[in-house]
């Protein structure tokens, strides 16, 4: 901030002139003191799982003394010092900009939610104003609004950050987190959404204790909570800001409709998607009729995949009497595209087709016509092509496919939190289609920014989540912004104990096209309802074609759909993805009416299983395995427990065959003689003792592999034939498909097992089983032997048996 800027404004703020050279770095000159209070825990990025949980833990208590102390005034706070101090920021950070290379000297932040945070459902119209002077510290001010303008250049970090000032002309540090295309955006595009001089209107505002420091924040969680007042609202009808009409230095601003459509223009032809919205909304605000400007908008709201947004808009230009043919056919071809990305294909097709019929010689919408009629056939049929869509996932993960919902549908379910489940509408046989789903929003590695790391620690959970979490819940509320439409979809899903119980069906009906105004949402978006629903529902959504997991950037992705099951970790049907598309099957028989469920973990010890599971169940799961394991007795499950951390720090790699052998049967005896088959730990064990032997190329020991590799598979869950095979019989049992662990595992053992038998030179033996891992993959995944070839290309070349595979299936 130069020093002239600071004279002005300590001139209209009636203060003495400061120099900013003398002032101290990082210090203020508050004129009031906040009542010493316990600082928060500190967090490091290196920390362990359990010294993160540890902090967790210490957090929450700093956290519940720190919300015992009553809310109080906040300090004044020198204007100057603030502004100058928060000048210093922003230049700090534009010296920064681009200066981090790899991932070495980016910056760490760090999250935390699964915590209260207030968000407003009042409209401001129906709230009352007030100013600084009427605030306290620690307090969300219910059936109020805060009038304030921005007096300093924002920062942004995590959050956007800013200094404003309330009529009065007091200041304070404004924090507005989760807004709208400002998560990974640069400073210029923060410029333009909240320049110098920028009013808002803040909804229900939370005056928060600084975590560091003695300056109270105004916190916004929810963007919804930000309403831009712009020019000529009645919010600003008998409004005299004590420091002058205008804030020093504030950009000048365009008057008409012409200069804010050429400025959105601008910003449409450098594909700045949301400031283009922005200027075009603008130019709207001047002239509510712009035919024009608002199709334009839907344009932008397309790209966006703001379809609600876009279809409202282009509705009401096509609403307008005696626009321009042309106009009329340019917007309902977005009409059209936004029906389509609503997933409403049969009015995209009506309008598709109503355009081709006035462009009988223009050929770009018959490939829409096909789009629509492949996602009609799907939604309809279930009948996809996977081997494409495996292709196509290799490129793009996100892929262009419509939803099916098989024999399926939400029903009431006694003892389950949020009171529901999935049931079986007739009788399903193993390996049938329950549902295809593309996510409300998903992250992937690939989506993580570059110029900063963000830790999300999750209260709930008591866990650091993984990094793609911060993505996602970009992701979603930026869905929700521009689709409000689609509000009761994530709403409507489970939050949690806390929270009221959602209602008993599922999904919402899809609501009319709703118009998305940008300055002052017509929803609501409460983040903490939204951050819980992220933690009960959240899945891992791995995928079928990337076998190449970034272990600290695993992907997430909000399914609602799929949300509605319930979780059994001997679960009779099964997910996977390919792409971001989650795809569930049958894993076994099920008749009509009885629940289906999923697994949301595959873990071999009962200990991590209930760790994991501890926020899902009342008490523990009381699946039928998890009955068994406890049956063996908490003693057995410890050190089983210890023997699944072994198999987990890679000790076995380098373990000799007698060691392999001890491990073997240290495991097995966890297991209590009278215990059923099913042993996932154990058939991991046989699995490493398989191999060893396997690797001596020894004869005898060849077929002790073999013994152990057809026991690995039991303890899966798998029948194996027993003596000679008849022709075209597999050596398994194929009327369910287990499973405690993904059908990968099991198709690997079954590989080796037939490589083992073409070391004894048995190919006649070696076929039944690559038979056998078509059988399970195709019952798994569908798509016979050419996906197949696709989803094991990489095993089957690494075991030299691609060929063979090939002749064979
Ligand atoms: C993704 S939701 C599943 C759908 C949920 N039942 C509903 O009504 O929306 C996850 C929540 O369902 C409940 N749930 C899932 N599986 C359960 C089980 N086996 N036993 C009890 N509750 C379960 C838990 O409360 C869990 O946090």
């Amino acid at each position: 901030m130069d020093k002239d800027l600071l004279s002005e404004l300590a001139r209209q703020l009636h203060l003495p002139p400061n120099d900013s050279r003398t002032m101290p770095s990082g210090a203020l000159s508050a004129l009031g003191r906040v009542p010493p209070r316990r600082s928060p825990p500190q967090f490091h990025p290196g920390m362990t799982k359990e010294q993160t949980a540890q902090y967790i833990r210490d957090y929450k208590d700093w956290f519940e003394e720190d919300r015992k102390i009553p809310p109080e005034s906040a300090p004044l706070v020198d204007p100057l010092s603030l502004i100058a101090e928060q000048s210093h920021r922003r230049a700090e950070l534009e010296r920064s900009t681009g200066r981090h290379s790899g991932s070495s000297g980016v910056p760490i932040f760090t999250t935390i939610v699964g915590f209260p945070k207030h968000s407003s459902t009042t409209s401001v119209e129906s709230l009352q104003p007030v100013t600084f002077a009427g605030m306290l510290v620690r307090r969300a001010h219910v059936g109020q609004y805060l009038l304030c303008r921005i007096v300093a250049p924002c920062c942004r970090m995590v959050a956007v950050q800013t200094i404003v000032e309330d009529i009065d002309g007091r200041v304070h540090d404004l924090s507005i987190y989760n807004f709208p295309s400002t998560f990974d955006c640069d400073l210029k595009h923060v410029d333009t959404l909240f320049p110098l001089g920028a009013v808002l209107a803040i909804r229900e505002p939370t005056f928060k204790a600084p975590l560091q420091g003695i300056r109270p924040i105004i916190r916004v969680d929810s963007p919804t909570d930000i309403v831009f007042v712009v020019p000529d609202s009645p919010i600003l009808h008998n409004v005299a800001w004590q420091t002058g009409a205008t804030v020093p230095r504030s950009p000048a601003e365009p008057a008409t409709l012409d200069a804010w459509r050429q400025r959105g223009n601008a910003y449409f032809n450098s594909a700045q998607w949301f400031l283009a919205a922005w200027a075009y909304s603008r130019g709207l605000v001047v002239d509510p009729d712009a035919t024009v400007v608002r199709s334009n908008r839907a344009e932008v709201y397309l790209r966006l995949n703001y379809f609600s947004g876009a279809a409202a808009d282009a509705q009401q230009v096509l609403a307008t009497d005696g626009i321009p043919d042309g106009l009329s056919d340019k917007t309902t071809f977005r009409l059209a595209k936004a029906e389509y990305g609503r997933g409403e294909y049969d009015a995209a097709v009506g309008h598709f087709t109503r355009w081709q019929e006035c462009h009988l010689k223009d050929a770009v919408a018959a490939p829409w016509i096909q789009r629509c009629q492949a996602r009609q056939a799907e939604k309809q049929t279930g009948q996809y092509n996977w081997v494409s869509m495996f292709r196509e996932a290799e490129k793009e993960i996100r892929l262009d496919v419509a939803d099916f919902v098989g024999p399926m549908e939400v029903s009431q379910m006694m003892g389950r939190g949020g009171g529901r489940g999935a049931v079986a509408t007739k009788e399903i046989k193993t390996g049938e289609l329950l549902l295809v789903t593309k996510p409300f929003a998903s992250a992937y590695a690939s989506d993580l920014p570059q110029d900063k790391i963000i830790i999300t620690l999750d209260l709930i959970s008591n866990i650091s989540r993984e990094r793609t979490d911060a993505v996602l819940m970009a992701h979603i509320i930026d869905k929700l912004y521009g689709n409000p439409d689609l509000r009761d979809q994530v709403y409507h899903l489970y939050a949690g104990p806390d929270y009221p119980s959602p209602p008993s069906s599922y999904p919402p009906p899809l609501d009319q096209a709703t118009p998305v105004d940008l300055f002052s949402p017509r929803t609501n978006i409460d983040i903490a309802q939204l951050e819980a629903i992220c933690i009960y529902n959240n899945f891992c959504p791995l995928r079928l074609e990337d076998n190449q997991v970034t272990e600290n950037a695993k992907p997430t992705g909000l399914y609602p759909l799929a949300s509605l099951f319930n979780h059994s970790c001997g679960a009779n049907s099964i997910w996977y993805c390919i792409g971001d598309v989650m795809i569930v099957r049958a894993a076994e028989p099920i008749p009509s009416g009885a629940e289906i469920t999923i697994p949301y973990t595959v873990e071999e010890s009962y200990v991590t299983r209930q760790g994991i599971l501890k926020k899902h169940m009342q008490d523990h799961c009381t699946c039928w395995l998890c009955e068994e394991d406890r049956k063996d007795g908490d003693e057995r499950l410890r050190r089983r427990h210890a023997l699944n951390e072994m198999v987990s720090s890679h000790k076995l790699t380098s373990a000799s065959l007698k060691e392999v052998q001890k491990f073997e049967k240290d495991v097995r005896e966890t297991f209590a003689p009278t215990r059923g088959p099913v042993r996932p730990l154990s058939a991991l064990a046989l699995h490493v003792l398989a191999e060893k032997l396997r690797a001596s190329g020894n004869p005898r020991l060849l077929r002790e592999s073999l013994e152990e590799g057809m026991n690995a598979l039991q303890c899966l869950g798998f029948e194996v034939a027993e003596g000679a095979l008849g022709q075209n019989e597999l050596p398994i049992g194929t009327d369910r498909i287990p499973t405690v662990t993904s059908f990968l595992e099991p198709c690997g053992m079954m590989f080796r097992i037939a490589c083992t038998y073409l070391n004894l030179r048995e190919q006649a033996n070696a076929v039944p089983w690559l038979k056998a891992s078509l059988w399970l993959t195709n019952a798994s995944v569908g798509g016979g032997k050419d996906l197949f070839m696709l989803v094991h290309r990489t095993s089957l070349e690494q075991m030299g048996i691609r060929d063979l595979a090939v002749q064979v299936l």
